[in-house]
């Protein structure tokens, strides 16, 4: 569908990122209500980057939505420093149709309070906590199926924080950009991965290192 180019959709972005994965009237809804409100706490919050916000649609919300994919039948999402709601809000929003849940890790307060808002006004299935991801993420060993993290640390910093997960059948996905080779070789140094790279719907340059099991200290 074609929209004013001149308000709801100036840049085309949001309807180039449906082209890229389509969704539901409702669910359209729902990602229109989070973009609407990550612009008006961004002024106060800095939620995401100043330079990106003429992208919202595929920047965050498509290069979010896409992990769901990736694995369609999960149920259990556990989402790792998840600062304005990326990728863990819009799959809370996706989530809430098939029953599943999302678990959001961030130790930033304003963040937290900007994602509790959010989950609530657009209905996503997620809990929000306010934690460092070092000091809590054991409990969710063997509670889920799925953990993400995007642009919150390094591939080895990663699955040392998830170890205990990934051991006990929970899968991982972690997107990353140009550099994923390099972080993938300097994690193999440590750890013995059963991964692979899985091309981004959004970013050309992009990958979601889709982790299945791990071996190492
Ligand atoms: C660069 S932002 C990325 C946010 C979001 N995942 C995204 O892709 O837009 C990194 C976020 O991770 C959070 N973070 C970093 N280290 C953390 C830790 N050890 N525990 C909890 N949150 C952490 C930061 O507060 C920040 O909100």
């Amino acid at each position: 569908m074609k929209r004013d180019r001149s308000g709801a959709d100036p840049f085309g972005d949001r309807e180039r990122a449906l082209a890229l994965r389509p969704v539901s009237r409702e669910t359209e809804e729902r990602f229109a209500l989070l973009e609407s409100e990550l612009r008006r706490w961004q002024a106060v919050k800095n939620l995401v980057g100043p330079d990106t916000l003429n992208r919202v649609w595929t920047r965050h919300i498509i290069d979010s939505a896409q992990l769901l994919d990736i694995v369609p039948g999960a149920r259990h999402w556990l989402d790792l420093g998840s600062g304005g709601g990326f990728p863990g809000l819009v799959l809370g929003i996706l989530l809430a149709d098939s029953g599943g849940h999302i678990h959001l890790v961030e130790s930033n307060g304003r963040k937290c309070a900007f994602l509790r808002h959010a989950a609530r006004i657009t209905g996503a299935s997620a809990t929000i906590h306010e934690a460092r991801i070092e000091d809590c993420v054991i409990r969710f060993a063997g509670q889920t199926d799925v953990v993400t993290a995007r642009a919150v640390a390094p591939l080895d910093v990663l699955l040392g924080w998830t170890k205990d997960l990934l051991r006990t059948g929970t899968v991982a996905l972690f997107p990353k950009g140009q550099d994923v080779e390099s972080e993938l070789t300097q994690a193999t140094r440590s750890w013995k991965i059963d991964a692979t790279l899985v091309q981004s719907l959004t970013d050309s340059a992009g990958r979601i290192v889709f982790v299945r099991g791990l071996e190492g200290s």
